[in-house]
């Protein structure tokens, strides 16, 4: 972890943020588990016993629970709920969707104990022709075995679930929802869900997000340094690292120290993005901000913020005493990728040093340096543009984001941020190497988002952050901030340029 020029000591705690682990790795945990003394079916009555404690938060006025189960022990789970909610004396019925019979080792167990608390277990398919008049539903079809969408009868519970109105806790995961990519195509739309024992990578990115509804978390009451150990995808970015990251600055602080930022970009009729990169970036605690642009632009990045140093260019040959000067340079926002954007970027790239490269910069990457590796720049492409890099359909990038974002850091280096939903941050295969940001709301699918983030990347590049680290808190506090911006007013109106005020509270934690 890097911290920002010319600040104190760093006093806070560094928090170790939350792990985010595969189906595959999953399993290993409980495997450690089960090996270090905790039993199969102990780990699955305490699954039970979670998710139940949970819906008696939650819904305590829930009388009438349908619990939908699998054949695995994703199932098993389920039967050890309907078997205490049963006992609490609430009216449970089991819709089995693989004969309870056929069911094997501590998901047979929880059979045995959802019958010995006198549930009543139904075929599935019969079933669902059957009212039931639930307040809540219960989805344990299928969890971290789950291989590919629903399949026959399977398919036909996500509907019904999904047809149903009561609320639903989905166990583990909801059913359908690919533990490890997100990927979901027909899966059960929860109102919670609650996971056990390690955070599934693919609940927080993609499309699983409109699936999961309210994230739970319980690690069974498991060893934290088993929980710690083992193999695992990447990690959470969370509001309590910000403190580690960004201490105060010492008080003989000047401007000299925090640093210089060259904001290259805005053709005609596109200035509104560089003055948005470099407001966010001067709201981030960048020093000095130049920004080269059209020469049309200059009245109105002044009159927007007199903070700037404005200068219109012509063409790249304009820019060589700006380079000189900045610790770090934003392209792309506004570029063009005519004959003015690609003299403006080749001059960018003809020295190293922190670069954010972004929009039409990404696809003059593609164009004219095929092949370009460094470690120093953060590329920051939307599902499109990474599609783009790729030569791949932006689904075929959503469908696995992190594996696209891997793809990309292999092929080019230094950090790529995939942006939307559950934004990922990857330089490299490690685990300390990935980062997954789940906040941020829909009120940020418009126009300007993506340059407001370029240029909080790029502020905190320039206070002396290194690339991922500037990278991990550039998301996590564009994010944050268009959460607050979003409690204040509201999720849909919500504009780019209203995030970097807020961005200001989050970068003095
Ligand atoms: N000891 C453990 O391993 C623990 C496991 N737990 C639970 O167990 C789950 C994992 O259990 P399993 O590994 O048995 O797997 P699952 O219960 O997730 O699914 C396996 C079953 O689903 C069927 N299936 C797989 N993909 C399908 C598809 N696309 N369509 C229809 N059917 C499909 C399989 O044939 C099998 O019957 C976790 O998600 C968690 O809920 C928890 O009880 C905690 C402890
Ligand atoms: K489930």
């Amino acid at each position: 972890m890097s911290t920002p020029l010319h600040t104190r000591r760093r006093t806070a705690a560094v928090e170790v943020p939350a792990r985010l682990h595969d189906a595959a790795q999953t399993r290993a945990l409980d495997r450690e588990a089960i090996a270090a003394g905790i039993s199969g079916f102990e780990l699955m009555r305490r699954a039970g016993a979670a998710a139940f404690a949970l819906i008696r938060q939650r819904w305590p006025k829930a009388r009438r629970i349908r619990v939908f189960c699998g054949g695995g022990n994703n199932g098993g789970d389920g039967y050890v709920v309907a078997a205490l909610a049963s006992r609490a004396g609430l009216m449970v019925e089991v819709l089995a969707f693989k004969s309870p019979e056929t069911l094997a080792g501590e998901a047979a167990e929880a059979v045995a104990m959802a019958r010995e608390a006198g549930v009543a277990i139904v075929d599935g398919e019969a079933g669902l022709d059957q009212p039931f008049d639930a307040d809540l539903l219960v989805d344990a079809l299928l969890g971290t075995g789950a291989k590919g969408a629903p399949r026959g009868a399977y398919l036909r519970a996500v509907e019904a679930i999904n047809q149903d109105p009561a609320p639903v806790l989905a166990i583990d995961l909801p059913s359908g929802v690919d533990a490890d990519t997100g990927m979901a195509e027909q899966a059960v739309s929860a109102t919670l869900t609650l996971s056990f024992i390690a955070r599934k990578f693919g609940l927080y990115t993609g499309l699983a997000a409109d699936y999961v509804g309210e994230r739970f978390f319980d690690d069974l009451g498991l060893d934290p340094r088993l929980l710690a150990s083992g193999e695992a995808l990447g990690r959470l970015l969370e509001p309590a690292m910000l403190a580690g990251y960004l201490p105060p600055r010492l008080p003989s602080s000047h401007k000299g120290h925090t640093g210089h930022l060259l904001v290259v970009g805005g053709r005609p009729g596109y200035g509104g993005s560089t003055i948005m990169v470099s407001e966010a970036a001067a709201r981030v605690g960048a020093g000095l901000i130049s920004l080269a642009t059209d020469a049309c632009h200059l009245a109105a990045a002044l009159a927007r913020r007199p903070e700037l140093m404005v200068r219109g260019v012509r063409s790249g040959l304009e820019i060589g005493d700006l380079l000189e000067a900045a610790d770090a340079v934003a392209i792309g926002p506004g570029l063009g990728q005519g004959a003015w954007g690609q003299g403006l970027f080749d001059k960018v790239l003809e020295r190293p040093g922190p670069r954010v490269i972004d929009a039409d910069a990404l696809h003059l990457l593609e164009s004219r340096y095929a092949g370009l590796r460094r470690d120093d720049w953060v590329l920051t492409p939307h599902p499109g543009e990474a599609a783009m890099m790729l030569g791949c359909k932006a689904s075929q990038v959503q469908a696995d984001r992190l594996a696209a974002a891997r793809e990309l850091w292999r092929r080019r280096g230094g950090v790529i941020v995939l942006k939307g939903n559950g934004t990922l941050v990857v330089a490299g295969e490690n685990e300390t190497d990935v980062a997954l940001c789940p906040y941020g709301n829909p009120g940020m699918a418009s126009g300007g988002m993506g340059d407001v983030l370029g240029g909080m990347i790029a502020g905190l590049l320039v206070q002396g952050l290194a690339p991922f680290d500037a990278a991990c808190v550039g998301v996590l506090v564009h994010a944050l901030a268009a959460d607050e911006a979003a409690r204040v007013g509201g999720e849909r109106g919500l504009l780019a340029g209203d995030l970097a005020s807020f961005a200001r509270r989050r970068v003095n934690p």
